[in-house]
This record gives structure tokens, C-alpha cells and sequence, in this order.
């Protein structure tokens, strides 16, 4: 189904977002929906050499992968009108260009409601040159710890997306990010203590 046609009648689009999306979508919408989508799991195993790393430190960020048992909660905007094309004008450079994102269509389900709306979502496949795959969580978070690039540090990310989960999607456990989180945590004082430059934001 291409894009034009499930930019309904009514002229809106839904677009999911689950990684900095869900805490900094920075494009005008209508109107926003807690929810999910089926079908995906969230990992943090796309690199990221711009927002949250550079070439020499890559970040690490989320995509989606596909997990048939799996479902990931974030946020669905719907915007209207002249805000579909602002809206996908910003979110291709920001997710496809500088991220190496690419366009999908999903099923969101707004939560509490049965009907799903068809909803684009930005996805980074493992043939993504700067995908970085599967690792440990420790892995993961030390990766995340030495990592800043012109958004902002790693760290602020990971954090900004736990706060988000467990502000607005508190019966959802996600043991990828908190496992992550935690893992975080626990080396903050080597970092502190190495005297590195610790994010603040
Ligand atoms: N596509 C996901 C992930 C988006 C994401 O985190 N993209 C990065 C690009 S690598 C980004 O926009 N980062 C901005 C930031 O880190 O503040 C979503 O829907 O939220």
C-alpha cells in the first residue's frame, strides 16, 4: 500500500514512534495516543554516528525486529493536512538521512481501543550499514556510556526512553531496556570516578 493511500480522505497520517520519538517528536501533530504495535520487538541495535555518537564512537539507538510474540508500546501522532508534509519533510532527514531509517506501514493500536489505524513507523534493517545487531546488555551500556554525538550524550537517550516507559506504560516490562538501564547504573561510579565527561542534561 503506498503512502498516498493511507493518507485517508480526511487527509491525516498516523506516525509510531518508540525510540526519541515517544519524548521529542519535534514535528507539529493534532493529536497524540499511548499505544502499541504487534508483530516487533524494541532493541538497542542500531548504531547512530550523528545524534548520539560519531564515526570513531558510534551510539547505539533503537530499531524494531521482528518478533511475532513480541509487542512495542510508544506514541502515535496523527497529523493533519499541511502538517503531514512538514512533518515527513523533518522526519526524512532526521530518521532516513541522517539516522538510516527506512518507512514501514504497521497496525497502532491506540490503547484501550480495538480498532487499529495504519500507522507509518521508521524501522533500521539489519542490512542498515550502521546496524550493529545483537549484543550483551553490559555490552550495550558500555557502549552507550562513551557515546555523545550533536544531540546529546547516549546516556540521555536511554534514560529519556526509561522515563517514558515507566511513566506512561507502567504494566509494560521490558527487559531489553531496563536490563540496560540498570546495567548503566551500576557503572556510573568507574565512569564518575574515571572523571569522564558525564552527560548533563
Ligand atoms: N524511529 C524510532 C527511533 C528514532 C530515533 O531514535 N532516531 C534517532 C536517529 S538515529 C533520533 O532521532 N535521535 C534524536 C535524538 O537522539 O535526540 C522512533 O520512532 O522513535
Amino acid at each position: 500500500m503506498k503512502l498516498k493511500e493511507i493518507v485517508t480522505e480526511k487527509s491525516s497520517l498516523w506516525i509510531f514512534g518508540y525510540g526519541s520519538l515517544v519524548w521529542k517528536p519535534d514535528f507539529k501533530f493534532s493529536r497524540s495516543k499511548i499505544g502499541y504495535i504487534n508483530g516487533f520487538s524494541r532493541k538497542f541495535w542500531h548504531g547512530d554516528t550523528f545524534h548520539r555518537g560519531n564515526k570513531e564512537t558510534p551510539g547505539r539507538v533503537v530499531t524494531l525486529v521482528e518478533d511475532s510474540e513480541a509487542c512495542t508500546w510508544g506514541v502515535g501522532y496523527e497529523v493533519h493536512g499541511a502538517q503531514i508534509e512538514e512533518s515527513l519533510r523533518y522526519l526524512n532527514i532526521r530518521e532516513s538521512s541522517l539516522g538510516g531509517y527506512v518507512t514501514e506501514l504497521v497496525e497502532f493500536y491506540p490503547r484501550g481501543e480495538d480498532e487499529a489505524v495504519l500507522a507509518l513507523v521508521y524501522i533500521a534493517t539489519s542490512d542498515n550499514p550502521i546496524y550493529l545487531g545483537p549484543a550483551s546488555s553490559e555490552e550495550i551500556a558500555a557502549q552507550i556510556a562513551m557515546s555523545s554525538g550533536k544531540t546529546g550524550h547516549n546516556i540521555e537517550y536511554l534514560v529519556r526512553l526509561a522515563e517514558f516507559m515507566r511513566l506512561y506504560c507502567p504494566e509494560v516490562e521490558d527487559d531489553h531496556l531496563f536490563s540496560i538501564e540498570t546495567a548503566i547504573i551500576a557503572m556510573l561510579p568507574y565512569l564518575i570516578n574515571k572523571k569522564r565527561s558525564m552527560p548533563v542534561f
